[in-house]
């Protein structure tokens, strides 16, 4: 695992893998399984790893949290970052803060709290799990108006926040005046379009924003390297032809299920099997195999197109 923080700077190069987890039948976890998927990202070229909703980190008890991080810390590669995620509610933050310290990690994700919450108290409460964990952390946006523009910049400006990872949904991304209001506060490069491949058009090309995150991003990583880099590069009619697949795919995700249609597209994708997805989550119908391991199969065969032709800078 890297070990240095991520500077700015390294955001902007990888997309931001976000993986499942892999258990065995007993809800232990499955070192071979999680290594191959690690391995499959990493050969991909990608280069950050942010364990958080597909992981389900929701659920998580702290005894798998520390097996998890241990894992993870032994599995990456050198040059490989991993970010876990802390929460969701501030009193399970505070349990972890101390274990991701002590364990290395340098970069962190606070997971959102829906309800209850209020802005005031997301300020005061982050501020002390950064005190805690003794660096800012990344705060993942997922609800309108969570956090009002002027309290962020005032979080980056304290240290207590780093960087951003924005949910919101929104019928049309174009327009987003919170996203807009977030931008001229803390600046771009310091957002992460953190929902898929749905806004990232927008969120690339309008808001200027530094990446984006995608779970899809872990069948398909180099196809998702080359879409960021074509996006980068103007040159809209490649970024949208390789994004189709994922779109597909995130169109299934809404439809059925987006936590258990990604655990067990991996599973189906033969990367590694998923096992099942921590309670309180569910593995998705058999019935619906099918049709998400031909979407699968479909960004599998992207990917193979796009490590063809050199990855990354692959005109595929
Ligand atoms: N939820 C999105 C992005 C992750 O943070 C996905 O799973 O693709």
């Amino acid at each position: 695992m890297r070990q240095q923080r991520l500077e700015l700077a390294d955001f902007r190069k990888s997309v931001v893998a976000v993986p499942p987890v892999a258990w065995t039948e007993s809800l232990e976890l499955n070192p071979a399984a999680n290594a191959a998927l690690v391995r499959h990202i990493e050969a991909g070229g990608i280069s950050i790893l942010l364990y958080g909703g597909n992981a389900n980190l929701y659920h998580i008890d702290l005894g798998r949290f520390r097996a998890l991080l241990d894992l993870l810390r032994e599995t990456a590669g050198p040059s490989t970052a991993v970010i876990p995620s802390i929460g969701p509610d501030f009193g399970k933050m505070l349990d972890q803060a101390p274990i991701v310290r002590d364990k290395g990690f340098s970069d962190v994700m606070v997971l959102p709290t829906a309800f209850p919450a209020r802005a005031a108290g997301i300020e005061r409460g982050v501020g002390l799990v950064a005190e805690a964990l003794g660096f800012g952390v990344i705060l993942y946006i997922k609800q309108n108006n969570y956090i009002e523009p002027d309290q962020l910049e005032r979080m980056v400006k304290a240290g207590s926040v780093r960087f951003v990872k924005y949910a919101v949904e929104r019928a049309n991304p174009e327009g987003d005046t919170y996203l807009s209001d977030i931008v001229a506060a803390i600046g771009a490069e310091r957002v992460a379009s953190g929902m898929g491949e749905r806004p990232i058009h927008s969120h690339l090309m309008t808001y200027g924003l530094a990446t984006y995150t995608s779970g899809a991003v872990c069948i398909a990583p180099a196809a998702a390297l080359a879409t960021l880099h074509a996006y980068r590069a103007g040159d809209l009619e490649t970024a949208e032809r390789l994004r189709a697949p994922f779109l597909e795919f995130e169109r299934q995700r809404a439809e059925i299920d987006g936590f258990g249609v990604m655990h067990d597209a991996v599973t189906l994708s033969g990367i590694a099997d998923m096992g099942p997805i921590l309670p309180l989550l569910a593995n998705i119908a058999k019935d619906k195999h099918e049709t998400v391991a031909k979407c699968v199969k479909d960004l599998l065969d992207l990917e193979q197109a796009c490590r063809a032709e050199g990855g990354q800078n692959s005109k595929v």
